[in-house]
């Protein structure tokens, strides 16, 4: 396939065992941000060029009302800045980075309400996606299973030209080498210095001291953390902490990003600083799937929104907006 996916077939004897610290080897991307580009998120008062006209909705399949609803409240908004329209456009030609065909899943605990039911999507190279809708709508699961921590109950999920649902448990750890992955809570190890945490990630697949040495420094420059190496997490702030996360994930360089909330636990400005970082990140090349309540930045941003409902897909649209979904 196009995208920069390894095969799983070709690993080494490693077995990477916390999904946190997983990544991939890639082929190298040779334009990733510098630190001055990612960590200064300035005040942005610019207002973005109105975009409505250049929507185009590809499925819109239930409920969901016209996204009159969800046009951008861009003026004032921190994220405006971000909303540009230099960044390239995505071909969706080609094989899909992830592929959804008719995807269910139930949890054994709730077996008469699919957490998801009959989802159908693409996702290609390049792609900036965001997922959002209600609490419970099945977001996290849908994220879930293009890691391979949950396993569809019918339906195929395709990630790196790969049926999830046909791999056998064993090659899973080398999927996810190739899958970075951000979350609301960070998820750092305590006792490890920033330089180590990130490190831990290329130990755990058994890369030589080398790479470690010439790789960590580098993502943590791309971050704006070169000189907070050496400190612990609890003696940074949060955005810092999710920094480091954002390090970690990309240490390795991975072809697809799959963020969950990733600043749930930050306030706007904080947050606006981690979205400049994953949208040059995926300006770089990298594709990025971020589940989100952030209404602001969604509608700011105007990247392409996957809407669920209560386990559907009820909008997907090009350059969306968040839509109603009430008190989240
Ligand atoms: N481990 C589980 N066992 C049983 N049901 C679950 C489990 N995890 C999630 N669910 C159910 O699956 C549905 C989708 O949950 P999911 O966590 O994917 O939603 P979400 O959109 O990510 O929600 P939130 O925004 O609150 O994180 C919900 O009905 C939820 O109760």
């Amino acid at each position: 396939m196009a995208s920069h996916f390894r095969s799983t077939e070709r690993q080494g004897s490693e077995d990477a065992a916390l999904d946190a610290v997983s990544v991939p080897e890639t082929a190298p991307q040779d334009e990733l941000p510098t630190s001055e580009e990612v960590s200064a998120p300035a005040a942005a008062d610019e207002t973005p060029q109105a975009e409505e006209a250049a929507e185009a909705v590809h499925v819109v399949t239930a409920s969901e009302p016209a996204d009159s609803e969800s046009q951008p409240a861009t003026g004032g908004s921190v994220y405006a800045s971000l909303a540009g329209d230099d960044a390239p456009a995505v071909q969706r030609t080609g094989t899909p980075t992830v592929s959804f065909k008719n995807v269910t899943l139930i949890y054994p605990a709730q077996p008469n309400k699919p957490a998801l039911d009959d989802v159908s999507l693409d996702i290609y190279p390049g792609e900036f996606v965001f997922v959002v809708g209600h609490s419970g709508s099945g977001k996290s699961s849908l994220l879930r299973l293009i890691t391979r921590e949950l396993k569809a109950s019918s339906g195929q999920v395709i990630v790196a030209g790969q049926d999830l649902t046909k791999m056998r448990n064993k090659k899973v750890p080398y999927l996810r080498r190739q899958i970075g992955t951000v979350y609301q809570d960070f998820k750092l190890l305590p006792d490890k210095t920033v330089y180590e945490n990130v490190a831990f990630a290329l130990e755990c697949i058994g890369k030589p001291k080398s790479v470690v040495k010439a790789q960590v420094p580098e993502v943590l420059r791309l971050v704006g953390l070169a000189e907070r190496m050496q400190h612990f997490p609890d003696q940074l702030s949060g955005g810092e902490q999710q920094r480091v996360s954002v390090a970690r994930a990309m240490v390795n360089r991975p072809p697809l990003l799959v963020c969950d909330e990733p600043t749930g636990n930050l306030d706007p400005a904080i947050s606006l600083g981690i979205m400049k970082l994953l949208d040059l990140i995926n300006r770089a090349g990298t594709t990025v799937v971020m589940a989100t309540h952030d209404r602001e930045m969604v509608d700011s941003m105007r990247k392409r929104v996957i809407a669920l409902e209560a386990g559907h897909v009820v909008r997907d649209q090009e350059k969306g907006g968040y839509g109603y979904y009430g008190a989240l």
